[in-house]
């Protein structure tokens, strides 16, 4: 119950409906135990006592009695899945918002299909408990204890005896949740596998074709979806060896009614009527006992959901953003590292080792040095997306901590190597940041970008539907959207992660061309592999494996024997076109 009590923010607020639905269940309940009363009074005071002109009115009395019930059970089945339907509305709400807010280091270790699992089917599953299984405890239990009590009022040694196996069927009941639990949470654990499995498979399609492992993925998948059939199975099973046991419990109290109750009627001890009524009665005991397997499974369900549910609300949101934290003034781009280190998970060799520079209001950094030497780590600890393990990253002389997070990063543009692009139209792709900005803005920032040319060249220009992942443009198309998005933010900091990897040398020296004036005025960093995107930049700090190991200008480190030369060197072929734009 204490995963019902964590959640309880996101349904109690909705009580209403769902005493208003219980109430009607009360009726709705109430009047099928009246229907064996009213068959006991037809048998004994109709049938026997050959009373008949009593027909009419029992007849009209049940008819009424139907009316109600009818109305009842619509409007709690209606005011139930209202109940439900309204919480999961705020718990997958909460869900968004959370997923929002969790860090990088969350999604380093999350899974997407594992988390799409969570936020569709379990919500769901904790859902159907709500709108109906939480109200269907009530009403079995509801029903069990009414028929209990009119049971005694018939007979006090039938009600008796019919009982004795209640207390069996209700320890089975209890080993049945017991067993069924577990299952269910490994159904919902396969599942989350399987959608991964199938979400990675969709995304990763380019690798796979290319590498020709769509066998290697199809047995992969065989494999994982074995597992969700053998554990469905199992499942299955469990539902099938109880069941049975539940149902010959019940037969036994029939049973008992029919050996105990024949002879007190044989020896007049009970009326006719009253133990044809008594059968009734039993079945609304044995049935909703049985039902409460049912129950009993939706509600282990609806526990295993939630518990996955609260995985995430629960997780730990290790970025805090600072109350009142900086945010009034535009940051001007003044950028300091002190002393910084970064692990990004504790058992890690630390990805920057006791990084230091400073980089006066807009200049040019570029960052060079082999893959994985640290460079992209650099610009991820000024946005918050990680926190230093040691030492501290300082902007216009303000530890970054300090400011409030939406304000430090909506002054910080990135143009990543891989950018992403959503499926809706280039020109929404552009304002993605900045919504609020005016199609002549759009415009022009494309123009920047060079972009503006080749979105003209396309059937709908601006109004372009980019496919999923920007699907339907070249990597440089792509990043030229991603370099006008950015440009649109009007950021303090720019950062170019590879900006131009992806392009030709005729694009990359024309994109060149256009960041160049985009940068005035902004800190820039320049993150690249070729020594041609960052020759300019004021400072160079050459990276190695975490650690700085040269920095200076080109010039100054072309000569200095180090590894920066090392690299120009390396990339002597394109030595003709560097000195060409020099
Ligand atoms: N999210 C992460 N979780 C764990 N380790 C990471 C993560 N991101 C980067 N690393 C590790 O940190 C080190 C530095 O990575 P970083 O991406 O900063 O290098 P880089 O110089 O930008 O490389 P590249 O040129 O390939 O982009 C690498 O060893 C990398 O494996």
């Amino acid at each position: 119950m204490d995963i019902f009590k964590k959640l309880k923010e996101f349904y109690w607020p909705h009580k209403r409906y769902f005493i208003t639905s219980l109430f009607f269940v009360l009726i709705v309940t109430a009047i099928t135990v009246i229907y064996p009363m009213v068959l006991q009074i037809t048998i004994d005071e109709v049938i026997i006592a050959e009373d008949y002109a009593l027909i009419p009115y029992l007849a009209i009395g049940f008819i009424l009695l139907m009316m109600v019930k009818g109305i009842a059970n619509f409007t709690q089945q209606y005011l139930g899945d209202l109940f439900g339907v309204t919480s999961v509305y705020h718990l997958r709400d909460a869900l968004y918002r959370k997923l929002q807010r969790l860090s990088f280091t969350y999604y380093d270790n999350a899974r997407t299909g594992d988390l799409m699992s969570r936020l569709t089917m379990d919500v769901e599953g904790f859902k159907f408990f709500l709108a109906a299984g939480f109200k269907e405890l009530i009403r079995v239990v509801f029903l069990m204890g009414t028929s209990i009590i009119v049971m005694f009022y018939y007979s006090i040694p039938l009600a008796l005896v019919t009982m004795a196996v209640m207390p069996l069927l209700i320890i089975v009941v209890k080993q049945f949740d017991k067993e069924v639990h577990p299952a269910f949470r490994s159904i919902r654990k396969s599942l989350g596998n399987l959608n991964t499995r199938i979400q990675e498979n969709v995304s990763g399609m380019n690798t796979i074709k290319s590498l020709s492992k769509e066998d290697f993925e199809i047995s992969r998948f065989t494999v994982d979806n074995q597992k969700y059939q053998d554990v469905n199975i199992k499942t299955a099973s469990i539902w099938a060896r109880y069941f049975p046991f539940m149902e010959f419990i019940g037969n036994l109290a029939m049973i008992a009614l029919l050996i105990f109750g024949g002879w007190l009627v044989i020896d007049e001890q009970m009326s006719l009527g009253e133990l044809v009524a008594f059968f009734s009665l039993v079945n609304y005991i044995v049935g909703p006992l049985m039902h409460l397997g049912f129950i009993v499974n939706q509600f282990s369900q609806a526990k295993a959901s939630g518990e996955r549910l609260l995985d995430i609300l629960e997780a730990e949101e290790d970025i805090v953003d600072p109350n009142n934290g900086h945010a009034s003034s535009r940051i001007k781009g003044e950028v300091e590292f002190d002393d910084v280190t970064l692990k990004y998970t504790e058992h890690d060799d630390p990805a920057l080792k006791h990084i230091s520079f400073k980089v006066p209001q807009g200049k040019i950094i570029g960052l060079i040095g082999a893959t994985g030497a640290g460079k992209s780590s650099i610009t991820q600890l000024m946005t918050r997306f990680y926190e230093p393990s040691e030492g501290h990253v300082f902007i216009d002389g303000k530890d970054i901590s300090s400011y409030d997070l939406k304000h430090l990063r909506q002054h910080i543009g990135f143009v990543l190597q891989e950018p992403f692009l959503f499926s809706t139209t280039i020109k929404e792709n552009i304002a993605y940041g900045s919504p609020d900005v005016s199609l002549e803005e759009i415009v022009t920032a494309a123009k920047r970008a060079q972009a503006h040319e080749f979105i003209m060249e396309m059937p709908k220009g601006y109004d372009t539907m980019l496919g999923e992942r920007g699907m339907g443009l070249s990597g440089g198309q792509r990043q030229r959207i991603s370099i006008a998005r950015a440009l649109l933010i009007d950021p303090s900091i720019l950062v170019l992660d590879d900006a131009t990897s992806a392009v030709d040398m005729e694009t990359e020296f024309s994109i060149q061309k256009a960041l160049k004036e985009v940068m005035q005025d902004r800190t820039t960093f320049i993150i690249a592999h070729r020594i041609s995107s960052l020759k300019h930049a004021d400072e160079i700090i050459v990276l190695d494996e975490g650690e700085i190991v040269e920095r200076g200008t080109h010039d100054q480190l072309l000569d200095n024997g180090g590894p920066y030369q090392r690299i120009y060197d390396i990339q002597y072929q394109d030595k003709e076109a560097i000195m060409g734009a020099r």
